[in-house]
């Protein structure tokens, strides 16, 4: 059964919320624990749906684990090849990792086509090509992809033909124990990357560049855990605290931040007029009344994250003038707009990746639906801003990527309720 989200909006926000782990991180990690000989402990883990269905899936191949206090463990010395469940492979994007684990693994994997947010097309050619690079063959139909590497995966020189997470992970993900050197070029550089290399490298891999745009790997036959892999926090979810709290605050501290990870949005932020006191390890976010109009164009890291278009979409409806974002990466994220409209807002698709948001400051409640996870982030920024009652429904895509989301912002004097729908 679906949730809703009931939120009672107007009420200023102040207090302290602390980011959780990255969920772009947890999601390439929990698919790369496979590849360990050896039982793997994460902390800072977000209590996200996203992890639980992770956990359905590896329980099928009898990889067994446990969650509890943000701590996940995964024991994967006894995985066996099986057919994985397809409800829980369609309700997130990242399962697609289990075929560059599972490829370097077995040599072999078979897995439905993956879910995620629906925000337009996403393809998978660059992981495909990739795996074929490492002498692996491919074959799929509209649900499921095979691959084999008969007589096993070997290094390779790859250049992706755009920026893409995706790929750049799945390819790691298979050539960390491929025989010999792979060398990754146009890989994407998010924090992320960075992270899965960390945790791999520290199980004996030898991956170099993570976080630039040439990855080398040199392919190793045993990995194996040692401690435990923190995990490095949300950049999103932060970006997300941040904008809700320059809305609708009153003097917010946002703590278990990396501020680099957010340069950009910082940046825009700033520029927005919102007077940002950046700390070592955390960002206090004054009470803003004047906001700027800003032009904001997503790029890959480290430029201005698509995944944050749609949570500062709100604050900049408070601007005197109209806001532009350039959708680059997925121009057809749009699915908050009809949404926001509903509150009163006045957001427009202008063409193909051009959204323009003219001030409003008269929001009122209303049904809306959250169609993906950051056009539902969205949603709550202006339900908290907008005066009377605001029902989200179809929350469970909040709900795969924010973790504790309702006592966060519960704590940060919000009243926003889960039920059942
Ligand atoms: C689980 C996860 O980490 N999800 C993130 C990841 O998604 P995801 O890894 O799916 O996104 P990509 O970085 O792969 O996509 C970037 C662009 O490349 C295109 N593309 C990608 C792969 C491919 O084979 N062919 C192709 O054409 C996509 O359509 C898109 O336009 O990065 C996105 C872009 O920062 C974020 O919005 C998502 O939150
Ligand atoms: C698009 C996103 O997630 P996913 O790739 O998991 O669908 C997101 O986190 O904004």
């Amino acid at each position: 059964m679906m949730k809703k989200l009931i939120i009672h909006g107007g009420r200023r926000l102040s207090g302290e919320v602390s980011i959780g782990g990255a969920k772009n991180s947890t999601v390439a990690l929990i698919p790369a624990s496979i590849l360990a000989d050896t039982v793997v402990k994460f902390d800072s883990v977000p209590d996200i749906l996203d992890v639980y269905n992770l956990q359905i899936i590896m329980e099928s191949m009898d990889v067994h684990s446990t969650f509890e206090h943000g701590v996940l463990t995964i024991d994967p010395t006894q995985i066996k090849e099986a057919k994985l469940p397809s409800t829980a492979i369609k309700s997130l994007r990242a399962s697609y990792y289990f075929m560059g684990s599972l490829l370097g693994k077995f040599g072999q994997a078979e897995v439905t086509f993956p879910g995620g947010d629906n925000i337009g097309p996403r393809p998978i050619d660059q992981h495909i090509k990739g795996f074929e690079a490492l002498g692996a063959e491919v074959e799929y139909d509209d649900d499921t992809v095979k691959i084999n590497a008969p007589h096993g995966l070997h290094g390779a020189r790859i250049y992706l033909d755009m920026v893409s997470v995706g790929a750049t992970i799945n390819i790691i993900l298979a050539a960390v124990r491929a025989a010999g050197v792979t060398i990754l070029e146009n890989a994407a550089k998010e924090p992320e990357i960075i992270d899965l290399a960390t945790f791999l490298n520290n199980m004996g891999a030898q991956i170099r560049g993570a976080g630039t745009d040439t990855i080398r790997i040199v392919g190793v036959q045993h990995l194996e855990s040692h401690n435990t892999h923190t995990i490095i926090p949300d950049r999103i979810e932060a970006g997300t605290y941040l904008a809700m709290a320059a809305a609708q605050g009153d003097g917010v501290l946002v703590k278990n931040i990396i501020p680099e990870h957010l340069d950009a949005y910082i940046a825009k932020m700033v520029e927005s007029g919102v007077d940002l006191d950046v700390r070592e390890d955390s960002i206090f976010v004054p009470k803003t009344t004047q906001f700027k109009t800003i032009k904001v164009k997503t790029t890959p890291f480290p430029g201005f994250a698509t995944d944050l278009q749609q949570p500062i979409t709100p604050m900049l409806a408070l601007a005197d003038r109209e806001s532009v974002i350039t959708e680059e990466i997925y121009p057809e994220r749009t699915r908050h707009i009809p949404e926001l409209n509903k509150l009163g807002m006045d957001v427009e698709s202008l063409s193909h990746g051009l959204i323009a948001i003219r001030p409003s400051h008269e929001l009122h409640g209303g049904v809306v639906s959250a169609a993906e996870i950051r056009a539902g982030a969205a949603l709550v920024i202006a339900g908290l801003m907008a005066d009377g009652v605001t029902t989200i429904n179809n929350a469970d895509h909040i709900l795969r990527g924010y973790d504790h989301i309702i006592q966060k912002i519960t704590n940060l004097n919000g009243d926003i309720q889960i039920v059942d729908e």
